[in-house]
This record gives structure tokens, C-alpha cells and sequence, in this order.
């Protein structure tokens, strides 16, 4: 059973995880290559396609506005496209939300990571955030594409945190994440825990921000993650093959940080 088997994401616990015991693919497939700076232009955009074709990861998460391009770029290709919904803040009325997927979508985006309202989760509305996640999941089935929830953990509490993983899981989404990569802090593993426990096995959690390093990637493996953001994808990869040819670490800096 693969490590990160959408069939049974919960398998990740059933086997140890170290970079002997894992195969390329395997780690390949845990990542979704990051393109969402603001200052990446198009022609970085597709390199950046080109890098994740070339290492064989699980996709793409690119800005709205480079949907056509990566998906142009990447058609034939095993890697799928992926774009934000309401990035990176939220804030967007749950139509414009809805607007977004929907165009993303017919541009060629089959995965959505969609930023919870975070005000409104930390201002204790519930109601409000369970339909602005679902009027997104709603037209992402319809259209056959995933839905991962960015919770944003940076500026939640505990209690908010478990909340808005709840609220995706009822919802329907089909992941929750930890951060957009772009708030004072990243994924960090006491969250990704707390995320694991706070979903049924079937939600899966993606971690984001600050995942860079090989061993970084095995630790949020460990604790249940089945896919990371990453813009480190080249030299995660590059570790992962020196280690298995010669049991040699190349690069990193150890595992993850406390969010970055
Ligand atoms: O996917 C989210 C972030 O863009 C990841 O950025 P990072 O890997 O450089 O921390």
C-alpha cells in the first residue's frame, strides 16, 4: 500500500517511514510544487512545471491567473495542476470564492486550496464558515476536483483549530492544511497532530510552510501528513536519491522548524 494512497490515507502509519524504507515515488507523490510567489513570472511558472514533470511530483499549486499556463504546459503529464481560492487571506465573499473555483477549473485546475475566512472562524462563526467551505466544495465535486481547506493555524487558536478542520470535514473537503506559506508561521508538528486527531481517517492533512528539508518531510509524514507545499521540491528530492545511493546526507538543515 503506498504511503500516501488516497484510497487509505490513515496507511501512512502502517509502515515506518524513513528514506530506506520509502521509494522515490512515494516521496515524489507527497508534493505539491509550490508557484504562488507574487514576483514569479510567467516564464518562472513554467520552469517551475517543468522542475515538478522532471522530479514526478503529485502537482502543481500555481497562482489563479497561471491555471491555463501550467495546465497547457502540463497537458499528457502524470503532474495535475493545482490553484488557491481566496488566497492568501480568505477574505473574499464566499460568491467570489465559488467564482474563482469554477473558472479555475475550467481553465484546468483539479485541485483547490481554499483559505478558510479566518476572522469569521476566530470570531466564533461557525455557520458562516461551514457555507463558505461549502459553496466551494459544491461546485469543486461538481467539476471533479479536490478541495483542501487552508486553515491558517498561524493566527488560530487551539480550539480554532480543531474547529475549522471540523467544519472542512462537514463540509466535505477533502484535506485540511496547515498554513498558506505566506503568515508569520508555517506547518509545525504539534498542529499537524492535533489536525490528524481532529479529522476522521479519511480527510487528509497537507502540510505548508517551512517544509524544506528531506527529513522534514519524513517528520510530517510520520505524524499522518500525506502531502506538503513545498518550494524546496528540487533539493528535497535531490537528498532523497544521494541518501538512497549512497546513505550520504547531501544537503538540509534537519528537520522542521517550529514554523520556519
Ligand atoms: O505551499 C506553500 C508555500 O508556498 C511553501 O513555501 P516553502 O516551502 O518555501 O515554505
Amino acid at each position: 500500500m503506498p504511503v500516501n494512497s488516497h484510497s487509505d490515507p490513515a496507511s501512512a502509519g502502517t509502515q515506518e517511514i524513513t528514506a530506506e524504507t520509502l521509494s522515490y515515488e512515494q516521496v515524489a507523490q507527497m508534493i505539491d510544487h509550490s508557484l504562488l510567489r507574487p514576483e514569479l513570472t510567467p516564464a518562472e511558472v513554467l520552469a517551475g512545471c517543468e522542475l515538478a514533470e522532471r522530479y514526478r511530483v503529485a502537482s502543481v499549486c500555481v497562482k489563479p491567473c497561471d491555471v491555463e499556463l501550467a495546465a497547457k504546459a502540463l497537458r499528457g503529464s502524470s503532474v495535475k495542476v493545482g490553484t488557491v481560492v481566496g488566497f492568501p487571506h480568505g477574505s473574499s465573499a464566499t460568491a467570489t470564492k465559488v467564482f474563482e473555483a469554477k473558472l479555475a477549473m475550467e481553465q484546468g485546475a483539479v485541485e483547490l486550496d481554499m483559505v478558510i475566512n479566518i476572522g469569521r472562524l476566530r470570531g466564533g462563526e461557525a455557520e458562516y464558515v461551514l457555507g463558505d467551505i461549502q459553496a466551494v466544495v459544491e461546485v469543486a465535486k461538481r467539476g471533479g476536483a479536490l478541495v483542501k481547506v487552508i486553515l491558517e493555524n498561524a493566527y488560530l487558536s487551539e480550539e480554532q483549530k480543531v474547529l475549522g478542520c471540523q467544519l472542512s470535514e462537514q463540509a466535505g473537503a477533502d484535506f485540511v492544511k496547515t498554513s498558506t506559506g505566506f503568515a508569520p508561521s508555517g506547518a509545525t508538528l504539534e498542529d499537524l497532530k492535533l489536525m490528524r486527531e481532529a479529522v476522521s481517517p479519511h480527510v487528509q492533512i497537507k502540510a505548508a510552510g517551512g517544509v524544506r528539508t528531506l527529513d522534514a518531510l519524513l517528520e510530517v509524514m510520520r505524524v499522518g501528513t500525506t502531502r506538503v507545499g513545498a518550494t524546496a521540491t528540487a533539493a528535497i528530492l535531490e537528498e532523497f536519491k544521494a541518501r538512497k545511493a549512497g546513505g550520504v546526507r547531501a544537503t538540509g538543515e534537519g528537520g522542521l522548524k517550529s514554523g520556519y
